[in-house]
């Protein structure tokens, strides 16, 4: 997420682009490359968006790109339309369509697999330019003669004709594109395009639709494609066919790469130096095609060495040079010594019993879980009382994390019924029992490590506060209601506040632990399920987070699994054993300490012996 600091990027912006054709020049720059840039950076703010804030990975921007650059040639060109803006605008809807139903089929598939159906949605689009649609983009001859822009203003006329005066229109809509998209990626739905980067799985879990978030993205990348193909047309008066081919898409992979992904700038600056370097390589120095080893070379240098691109390596230098990354680290407290602050009573209007209902909160029948020959979880019946908090102890694999999955529709049950809150749930998805307010934090932590702590809890209460999918792109985070406080309350309750801007990656582990549960918290659940909260922390560190959850459980209905009896037992009202996947025994703490079977079930464990 960007940071939030009003109009100065978009100032910065601006003040570049005005005063780029009187420095440029000067530089070497010929007005016709720099618009070629700006085409290119328009084009990669969308892609930005897909892959840099989303991490979703398109070779096949050049469909999108083709698209919206026929359809606004064709219109000038062929059907008479003669206004150049609409045409653009009528292309990028034109891209934004066909985005839309690409993406209900590309992203029915994650990481490799949707880079390649992309390749091959961008070779079906090449294909079928050349092909069936050969009359009406011109086949290999393109389309000629399309129009530049001019604006009738009543006493006189604008025309933008091509050099320095084109740039005037180009760059006004690289500064629209722009405000656009820092719009969109400073809105609660760019903060959710982030979370999907970082974590899909936690993403999903905490109650957002991300199906519906990703489509999102890709459709405003093929808009963004779609606007940029246009401008392409009208700066070279010639709809060219290789926008569709695979290179162009390949092409702007590489720039953003070298520019800085995540920077919505970063395409920009690749384009820059790839365009540079092309020009000087070729030019200057003669060395025909072969300048694209030198751009290999520089590529796979700036990789290796600049993951962030030129962009990442600049914002890690002025971070060093300003010294800023000491100075948090000085005024953090280290997490050893922290003193727990326990926060205040629940406050959220989810974490209140529903109000028509009065039975158990949660009632699973008969749940059975197979993995091939393999069973689980075996006919377990289980319930829950409103205020309840409930232990659940195992011996490892006696099926302790299968059930809290079942309980939370993760995994779907082989047989059986889970209802909450006189609800049957059984068979609907994590994203909606979240939304119904049952949530758990996991075994292993399942952060947005590339997030701060604040931005964490920010992704996990905008689920509860907009529900699993809204489409504000152009809202202020800032602006969601109850936002501020629900994030402000959480990181009091697991004690982070101090640690609220610190990055996940330089948080100490029983920091992480803390901040697992806070994005469980943050979602104000109203059946909080915590999965061996206490594991792998130090004996100080469980001290202090049981007195923690203590504090987290006034007013909260909670089951907890741990491994740590003492701590548990010192938690917990009652206790339910499993073993083998089965319910061993439901009683007190004592009841438990004492049972000859429990005790049994433990010495053939790996534990041999209960807490006394
Ligand atoms: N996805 C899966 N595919 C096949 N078997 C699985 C799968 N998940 C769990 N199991 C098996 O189901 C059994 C119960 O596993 P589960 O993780 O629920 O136990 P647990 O009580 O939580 O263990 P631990 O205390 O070690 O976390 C184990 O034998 C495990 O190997």
């Amino acid at each position: 997420m960007l940071k939030q600091r009003p109009f100065l990027i978009e100032t910065l912006t601006a003040i570049g682009l005005i005063v780029a054709p009187f420095v440029l020049p000067h530089l070497g720059f010929a007005p016709n490359t720099v618009n070629r840039i700006l085409v290119w950076g328009l084009f990669g703010l969308g892609f930005d968006i897909l892959f840099g804030f989303t991490g979703l990975l398109s070779f096949g921007q050049s469909a999108f790109y083709g698209t919206g650059g026929f359809v606004a040639a064709y219109l000038l060109t062929r059907a008479g339309f003669g206004n150049v803006l609409g045409a653009l605008i009528i292309g990028m809807i034109a891209a934004a369509a066909t985005g839309y139903l690409i993406g209900l089929i590309a992203l029915r598939r994650t990481g490799i697999y949707f880079a390649m159906i992309t390749v091959a949605i961008a070779e079906v689009f090449f294909f079928v330019e050349f092909n069936p649609l050969s009359d009406f983009t011109g086949g290999e001859n393109g389309l000629p003669g399309v129009p530049t822009p001019s604006f009738n203003l009543g006493f006189t006329t604008v025309h933008f004709t091509n050099g320095w005066s084109l740039y005037q229109f180009i760059a006004l809509c690289y500064f629209i594109g722009v405000i656009i998209a820092l719009r969109i990626v400073r809105s609660p739905v760019g903060a959710i395009f982030s979370a999907i980067r970082d974590n899909p799985l936690r993403a999903t879990a905490v109650g957002h639709n991300i199906h519906g978030y990703k489509l999102t993205a890709f459709v405003i990348a093929a808009a963004y494609a779609g606007f940029a193909g246009g401008l392409l047309g009208v700066l070279q008066a010639f709809m060219p066919p290789d926008a569709f081919t695979f290179d162009t898409s390949g092409q702007l992979v590489m720039q953003t790469a070298i520019g800085g992904r995540g920077t919505l700038f970063g395409p920009l600056v690749g384009a820059t130096v790839w365009l540079f370097l092309q020009d000087f390589l070729q030019s200057a120095l003669g060395l025909g095609a072969a300048w694209k080893l030198v751009l290999g070379v520089v590529f796979v240098l700036l990789v290796c060495f600049l993951r962030g691109g030129i962009i990442g390596g600049l914002a890690d230098l002025y971070r060093l040079l300003s010294g800023r990354r000491k100075r948090s680290d000085a005024e953090a407290e280290p997490d050893t010594e922290t003193t727990l602050h326990l926060a205040p009573a629940p406050m959220q209007a989810k974490e209140v019993a529903h109000p028509a209902y009065s039975g158990p909160v949660l009632k699973a029948t008969g749940l059975t879980k197979r993995y091939g020959g393999l069973v689980a979880n075996s006919d377990i019946d289980f319930s829950v009382n409103q205020g309840e908090l409930r232990g659940i102890i195992g011996p490892n694999g006696a099926g302790k994390s299968t059930f809290f999955k079942m309980l939370t529709c993760e995994i779907a049950p082989t047989s059986g019924q889970i209802v909450f809150e006189g609800r049957d749930i059984t068979g609907l998805k994590v994203t909606e029992v979240c939304q119904l307010g049952l949530t758990k934090s996991y075994q292993v932590n399942q952060l947005f490590t590339g997030l701060t702590v604040r931005q964490n809890l920010t992704i996990a209460a905008l689920a509860e506060l907009r529900g699993k999918f809204r489409l504000d792109l152009f809202r202020k985070l800032s602006s969601v209601k109850g936002l501020t406080e629900q994030v402000e309350h959480t990181l009091a309750l697991v004690n982070l506040t101090r640690r609220a801007d610190t990055p996940v990656a330089e948080l100490a582990y029983g920091e992480k632990r803390r901040l697992e549960i806070g994005l469980a918290l943050a979602t104000s659940p109203r059946l909080l399920l915590l999965d061996e909260p206490l594991a792998g922390m130090s004996p100080r560190e469980r001290v202090e987070t049981v007195k923690l959850l203590k504090s987290i459980a006034r007013g909260r209905t909670m089951i907890i699994i741990d491994h740590d009896m003492d701590s548990l037992f010192e938690l917990v009202e009652r206790v339910t054993v499993l073993q083998e996947g089965k319910v061993l025994l439901d009683g007190t703490p004592e009841e438990i300490r004492t049972n000859a079977a429990v005790q049994e079930a433990y010495l053939g464990g790996v534990h041999g012996e209960i807490a006394a």
